[in-house]
């Protein structure tokens, strides 16, 4: 109710443009059509009412304060990119700058919204356990930690901060540093990484007590089929973000 559906414009390395294009195919919503562009001037030239960024943290990097100065809203995906100081003020001048200002997505954990509303009443501690199968680990330094192709029962390589999480496996454990950002800061909340052989789904849980509530929340997230390391409901917590931007009754 109350929406205008919008006109999309996906920005895509050089060599995936033939791939996405094949996948849009004839896909048409209202009048709009999606277009695919290679370079940032051709996707800024679209005049975006808003960003989503859903590519990497070093894709933040390198465009996200720019499309903040230019004064168009960012929704970031790689949220882990804000566990580097350096990026998260240059986005907050940007931001500052441009009149305008970006979104840490909740992703694959959802439940910002009653941490932050925790943190507002005396939040205490928060511990946060991302359990996902050993395929969706290939390629990081879990690989130097343990042997993923042999593993019988869940293993716990990493624990330690949020900070640490997200920079040191910045396709997995985005969810952290939104897990951060939105309750006790990226030094004091405490993060679990277990490879478990026993799922197939990528299971997320987050522990805190504060004055309001004591929270234990577990979700269950269907893989992507393309990619193991991503839940499903971060594509879908995006749409909700970009919706939210073009209705009236924000949700
Ligand atoms: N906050 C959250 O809850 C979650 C966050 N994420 C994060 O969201 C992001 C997207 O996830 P997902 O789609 O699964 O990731 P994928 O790696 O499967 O796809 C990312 C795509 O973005 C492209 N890309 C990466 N960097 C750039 C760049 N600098 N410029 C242009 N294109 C770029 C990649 O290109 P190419 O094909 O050339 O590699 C690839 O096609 C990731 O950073 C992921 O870690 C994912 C799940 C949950
Ligand atoms: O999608 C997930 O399960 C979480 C994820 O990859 C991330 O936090 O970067």
């Amino acid at each position: 109710a109350g929406m205008r559906f919008p006109t999309l414009t996906f920005l895509v390395p050089q060599g995936s443009a033939e791939r996405v294009r094949d996948r849009i195919g004839t896909w048409q919503e209202g009048d709009t059509c999606p277009t695919v562009v290679t370079t940032y001037d051709a996707f800024m030239a679209a005049r975006p009412d808003i960003v989503v960024e859903c590519a990497s943290q070093q894709a933040v990097t390198m465009y996200g304060a720019d499309v903040l100065a230019a004064g168009v809203p960012l929704v970031l995906a790689s949220v882990g990119a804000l566990a580097d100081d350096d990026v998260r003020t240059s986005l907050q001048r940007a931001a500052s700058f441009g009149g305008t200002r970006y979104l840490v997505a909740p992703g694959a954990i959802g439940a910002l919204d009653v941490l932050v509303a925790a943190r507002l009443s005396g939040l205490r501690e928060v511990i946060y356990h991302s359990r996902k199968p050993p395929q969706a680990w290939r390629g990081t330094l879990a690989e130097q930690k343990m042997s993923l192709d042999t593993l019988s029962v869940p293993e716990v390589f990493f624990d330690g901060t949020a900070r640490a999480a997200a920079l040191d496996y910045p396709k997995n454990a985005n969810v952290a540093a939104a897990i951060a950002l939105a309750g006790v800061g990226f030094e004091k909340t405490r993060v679990r990484l277990i490879a478990d052989p026993g799922i197939t789904g990528n299971i997320h849980e987050i522990v805190f007590d504060s004055g309001c509530t004591t929270v234990s929340i577990r979700l269950e997230g269907r893989a992507s089929p393309d990619n193991p390391r991503t839940s499903q409901t971060a594509g879908y917590s995006l749409a909700r973000l970009v919706i939210n931007h073009v209705t009236c009754e924000v949700i």
